[in-house]
């Protein structure tokens, strides 16, 4: 059986009276785009802090490649090689894409002006930026351009670019196409194509449905803190998708979906 690169058991956080994350359990492959799905208060945005080192759980075993990690913070699961695209971006806007897509990690240059003098190697961090953007079709108009004059799709694209740039195990994404037009959101979604084609598992949280039939390759759905099911695009339709966010349906005993009496019903009767 094929390890999951990231994968999590049990984990537990709770605010007080509140409890965010109800014993989740998570997992992605190698390869895959794998969408989370739920309501608002689902917990998803909770459980993917704690999968990218942003939030402590109170119990549960996180692992990456099998191997169980501890991530005390955002820090930690980048040194794992797990990356996150959060919605704010975190970008600078006043540097240019190149300074942006090294943000934290900038190159030095060589000899004692880099290790003494911490000067940094903006022609090597250009030309790398450069062919990242490339690579993954990020079109932009020059490398050197500050990033607040770019458009909403474009930033994204970059921050994008960025974490695959350097997510060596899996790349997060919360709801990258929220905030974007049609042509925009087309074009983030050609790009976690890309990215799953380089081999780097894809993580998106997204609320948007077509946009997770449209590329993912199986659905987590999230719902009062844990995951409710995990379902293929191909075997199931929008409207039971919709099921499980609601608790309208749920998985029985052999996985197939049936209805839960009393529960509120959404989509056509099935
Ligand atoms: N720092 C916090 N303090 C107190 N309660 C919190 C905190 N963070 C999250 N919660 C609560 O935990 C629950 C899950 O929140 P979370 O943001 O993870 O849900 P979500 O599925 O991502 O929703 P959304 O899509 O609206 O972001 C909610 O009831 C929320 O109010």
């Amino acid at each position: 059986m094929t390890t999951p690169t990231l994968s999590a058991a049990g984990l537990l956080k709770r605010y007080g009276r509140v409890t965010a994350i109800d014993g989740a359990d998570f997992e992605v492959f190698p390869g895959e785009v794998l969408a989370v799905v739920g309501d608002n208060g689902a917990g998803k945005t909770s459980l993917i802090k704690a999968l990218s080192g942003a939030l402590i759980p109170d119990a549960g075993e996180i692992r990456v490649d099998g191997e169980p990690v501890r991530f005390r913070s955002p820090l930690d699961a980048r040194r794992c090689g797990i990356e996150t695209v959060h919605q704010d971006l975190a970008l600078a806007p006043a540097q240019d894409i190149a300074a942006n897509m090294f943000l934290g990690r900038e190159r030095r240059r060589a000899g004692a002006l880099g290790s003494v003098l911490r000067a940094v190697d903006r022609a090597a961090m250009r030309a790398e930026a450069q062919r990242v953007l490339d690579e993954l079709g990020v079109q932009v108009k020059s490398i050197a351009q500050p990033v607040e004059t770019l458009s909403g799709g474009q930033r994204q694209g970059v921050a994008v670019a960025r974490a695959a740039a350097f997510g060596s195990k899996a790349v997060i994404m919360d709801e990258p196409t929220a905030a974007l037009g049609v042509a925009e959101a087309g074009k983030v979604l050609e790009l976690i194509d890309r990215i799953r084609a380089r081999g780097l598992p894809v993580v998106l949280i997204s609320h948007n449905m077509p946009h997770v039939f449209d590329i993912a390759d199986r659905i987590h759905v999230h719902r009062l803190g844990k995951r409710a099911a995990v379902v293929s695009p191909r075997s199931h339709d929008m409207s039971q998708v919709v099921g499980l966010i609601t608790g309208a349906l749920e998985p029985g005993q052999d996985g197939a979906l049936r209805a839960v009496s009393g529960a509120r019903r959404t989509g056509p009767d099935r």
